[in-house]
């Protein structure tokens, strides 16, 4: 489980150690070993020569270079097989991290506060940190391994060389200072130039969406924007692609360069070692091994230590955004399931001015806003665009609690109710309701994740007027809908509409909020809808937010939001009742619609 803390190169290490124990002892064995392996074979090659060179001299006997050959033997067993097996051990650690940390991550995500989710910055950072979090984690623990490799390695080497002549180690470790601050700062840099990558590659994958989404497909040969929009996606592309390709050019001539000096100095320290050889203070199979030790030294650091270096500056990164992450606040309940208050009977449901501005921006979008609603009454919000009525029902099912003043149900303090039971009680139909590319009784079945009725699904169904659209499908409730899927079907807007609206009836919520419902809608739908509404007002509550206000003044009492106060409340009688009133207005500029509408479908 995630917590909220700064996470460091440590977890790493920690976090493998806690998911996958056995594997992760395994690596680090491997790694020890692995890492004596560059001093074993200049020990045992320079043995090797040495008897090799007194056999073939005559001093010493045949047999003795079994030894050398057997301990050679063993190098090459520890530094060709083991890494095969290793591999397969790597990939089944691999896979149980990945379950279990992407798991984790999810749930972290479903328990954000719904702030992050709409929050621009945020959602970067969401989507950053939740792209890949186990090659992150992985090569991170990964590239410790190595960096330590390379370190007991270059260590062991280094205590072999200064052993034969001192200077030349002196050397050595001289040469990798600058190597490795060139290797750690190039990796910040290029991590801080991704980033900008990444921004821009969302971007471009955003417009490649609009270009091939079966979606847009229909206003994409109408508009006739493809062009266009691919010319855009060009821009973005090269601009992506220019960073990308300053980042390669830059590593390239940092480390790169940085790697042609220090061969440069590996000749030197091997002319170095010739005087020792010379006066006989060096044996010749240990100048062999010797000069072959330090060219791959050199190489290591190099070459592998840059990259290392690299690597871990952009793991680091990495960890400063998911410690960003994991300490974003969460929401009591985010992710638990609805939860059904027994005997809960809506009576009540009061504004007290409430006032509220999104975090993060200085614009109050309620001002100082108030109503009372009652059981027994269907009601509905009317306003201009913007005017807050959205904003409304999201104070009300509890995911944004920042706001000033109090919000009642039933005469209790909303946050005094758990979210859970918030869930459990109000369901909402949102204007951009989701549409779930699964089969019609799946998509209903989501409004009551607890609930295995097929019977009420049916019910929901029927009421929603779908019968006849289930008919025609091949599998019935068990068809696909939604463009992309194989044998799936795709449904109207209006379909799409009625089936958001059948998952909120199978719900069984007390409270009903359809933002929009009918906009998709015939008028013949529609005064149906509303009419189903009203017959199940009785045990039921219902708030409709919409602009057609022929609808609206089926309801009981209509609430006119503006500028983030309600600004009249009243039936459609009581508000047309008001001269220069906002509602009669509104109304008297949709009158000629809705009187033509009204005669035929609402009476
Ligand atoms: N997450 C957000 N962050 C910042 N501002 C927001 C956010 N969501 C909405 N707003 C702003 O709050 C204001 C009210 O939006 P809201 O969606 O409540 O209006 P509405 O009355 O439902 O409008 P419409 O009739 O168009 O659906 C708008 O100006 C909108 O830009």
């Amino acid at each position: 489980m995630l917590n909220s803390r700064d996470y460091t190169i440590f977890d790493l290490i920690v976090t493998p150690f806690r998911i996958i124990p056995v594997q992760t002892l395994a690596a680090i064995l491997y790694m020890l070993l692995d890492a004596l392996m560059p001093a074993y074979q200049t020990l045992v090659i320079a043995y090797f020569i040495n008897t090799a060179t007194e056999i073939f001299n005559g001093r010493a006997d045949y047999s003795l270079i079994v030894k050398p050959i057997a301990l050679i033997m063993g190098y090459v067993i520890v530094t060709h097989l083991f890494p095969s097996l290793m591999q397969i051990v790597d990939l089944t650690g691999r896979n149980k991290l990945n379950v279990t940390l992407k798991k984790e991550i999810v749930l972290k995500r479903a328990r954000l506060e719904y702030k992050h989710i709409e929050n621009n910055d945020t959602w970067e950072l969401i989507h950053r940190v939740c792209g890949d979090p186990v090659g992150y984690f992985m090569n991170g623990f990964n590239n410790i391994l190595s960096g330590m490799n390379l370190l007991i390695g270059t260590a062991s080497l280094l205590v072999i060389v200064m052993s034969s002549t001192f200077i030349t180690g002196i050397v050595i470790v001289l040469v990798a200072v600058p190597l490795f601050y060139i290797a750690i700062k190039t990796g910040r840099e290029n991590y801080a130039m991704g980033l900008d990558a990444h921004r821009i590659r969302r971007k471009y994958n955003d417009l490649a969406d609009i270009l091939t989404n079966r979606d847009y497909a229909e206003e994409r040969t109408l508009f006739g924007y493809s062009s266009a929009i691919t010319d855009k996606y060009d821009k973005l592309y090269k601009e992506s692609y220019t960073i990308e390709k300053q980042i390669q050019i830059r590593t390239f001539v940092n480390l790169k360069s940085g790697s042609m000096i220090a061969l440069l100095i590996g000749i030197v320290i091997v002319g170095l070692l010739l005087p020792p050889l010379n006066q006989g203070e060096l044996s010749i199979g240990l100048f062999i091994s010797l000069v072959t030790a330090i060219f791959s030294l050199v190489q290591r650091m190099s070459w592998q230590l840059s990259d290392t270096m690299q690597q871990h500056a952009r793991i680091k990164e990495y960890l400063k955004d998911f410690s960003e992450f994991a300490k974003l606040s969460e929401k009591e309940d985010a992710e638990a399931v609805p939860v059904k208050v027994d005997g809960f009977i809506f009576h009540s449901l009061e504004f007290k001015n409430v006032g509220f501005q999104y975090p993060g921006t200085d614009r109050s979008i309620l001002k100082n806003c108030s109503f009372r609603m009652v059981h027994g009454k269907t009601y509905a919000f009317v306003g201009e665009n913007g005017a807050g009525k959205t904003t409304i029902i999201k104070l009300l099912t509890g995911m944004y609690d920042d706001y000033e003043g109090e919000i009642f149900i039933n005469d209790k303090n909303l946050r005094e109710y758990s979210f859970a039971e918030l869930k459990g009680f109000i369901a909402v139909v949102f204007q951009n309701f989701s549409k779930y590319a699964l089969t019609v009784k799946d998509n209903i079945r989501l409004g009551n994740i607890l609930k295995h009725d097929e019977e009420d699904i049916r019910k929901s169904i029927s009421e929603m007027n779908l019968n006849g659209m289930i008919q025609g499908l091949e599998f019935g409730l068990d068809t696909y809908v939604g463009k992309m899927k194989e044998n799936s079907v795709d449904l109207s807007g209006g379909q799409w509409q009625r089936l958001a609206i059948a998952r909120l009836l199978y719900s069984d919520s007390a409270i009903h909020i359809l933002d929009e419902p009918t906009a998709a809608l015939d008028p013949i739908e529609e005064s149906k809808l509303y009419e189903l509404f009203s017959r199940i007002n009785t045990d039921r509550f219902t708030i409709f937010i919409t602009h057609r206000l022929g609808a609206a003044r089926i309801s009981d009492e209509i609430l006119v939001v503006s500028e983030g106060r309600i600004a009249e409340q009243g039936s459609h009688e009581q508000l047309m009742g008001y001269p220069s009133g906002m509602y009669q207005k509104m109304f008297a500029s949709q009158r000629s619609w809705y009187e033509a509408e009204s005669k035929v479908h609402y009476g």
